[in-house]
């Protein structure tokens, strides 16, 4: 299998770097305007980086754009005579519905708009997937390829706006939250470096519980929360202060801003 990166910023280098730890491919051609952050990549002998789009897409199968919704459009335009039947064309862009991007390059073509996360580069993201009717033909596919970079699910095309607030964004929440943590356990007496492994193992502690048990995560609250003791104190401390409110009010507005970048 041939992939192209077309643009390879925050998400595009993290799909790259997935991609090349699991070497599931035959070839990797890595196009961005500015091909500068991208050199380490130069090392593999079967990554081209290039800054020409065209020629990255005519020498590949698959072919993953992750430029900015503002551009994405003119990019797309700009190769879509390289665009034939065989190519399978993948897009992350937030908003990019996919009757556009068969606008722009023809109903005809296997088209795949793809969710995923940073996490993507260490083979741990959750990646959402829906197809127009011809790229059905090559769902298993994209499967194929995104479930060696973490999680996939196949989910209907109206809802991959929800999936890049709550799997996407939901990176950016997660980390804030660890953050907060971190900074309460400084002002307990731990130092920094102590308050952030503290944070980020307990955070991926459970995470973890939940992954290898299947329980509903109240379940777990309920085996942690003594009876008169500090954790109920806490958490019920924390949800007089909005603490399920707040998150539950910032995915919303997320929700409002990418529905409104898609009608822009
Ligand atoms: N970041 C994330 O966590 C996620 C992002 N997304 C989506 O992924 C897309 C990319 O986001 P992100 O990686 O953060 O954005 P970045 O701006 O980091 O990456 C886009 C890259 O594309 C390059 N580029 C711009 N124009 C061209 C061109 N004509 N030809 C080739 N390359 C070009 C940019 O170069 P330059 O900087 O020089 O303009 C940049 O390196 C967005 O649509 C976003 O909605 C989806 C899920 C998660
Ligand atoms: O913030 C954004 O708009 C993009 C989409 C999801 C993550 N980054």
């Amino acid at each position: 299998m041939k992939i192209a990166i077309i643009g390879t910023g925050n998400l595009g280098s993290s799909i790259a770097k997935g991609l090349i730890k699991n070497k599931s491919f035959t070839s990797l051609y890595l196009s961005d305007k500015n091909t500068a952050a991208v050199q380490a990549f130069y090392k593999e002998d079967y990554v081209t980086i290039t800054s020409d789009n065209a020629e990255a897409v005519k020498k590949s199968d698959v072919v993953i754009f992750a430029l900015q919704p503002r551009h994405i459009e003119a990019v797309m335009e700009s190769v879509a005579k390289c665009i034939k039947k065989h190519h399978v064309i993948m897009s992350v862009a937030a908003g990019f519905e996919i009757s556009k991007i068969e606008s722009l390059i023809g109903a005809d073509k296997n088209i795949i708009r793809v969710m995923p996360n940073t996490a993507i580069s260490i083979g741990k993201s959750m990646t959402c997937l829906a197809a127009n009717d011809k790229g059905e033909e090559k769902i298993e596919l994209a499967k194929k390829i995104f479930n060696q970079l973490g999680a996939t699910m196949v989910i209907p095309e109206e809802q991959i706006q929800a999936a890049t607030v709550i799997c996407a964004s939901g990176i950016a929440f997660w980390m804030r939250l660890i953050r907060a943590t971190t900074q309460g356990a400084i002002q307990l007496g731990f130092e920094a470096e102590e308050a952030h492994e503290l944070a980020v193992q307990t955070c991926f502690g459970s995470a973890s519980l939940l992954l290898e048990s299947g329980k509903h995560p109240e379940q777990e609250i309920d085996r942690v929360t003594t009876p008169s003791g500090c954790t109920i104190e806490g958490l019920n401390a924390m949800e007089h202060q909005g603490l399920s409110s707040a998150l539950i009010q910032g995915i919303v507005a997320s929700f409002e801003k990418i529905n409104h970048l898609k009608n822009s």
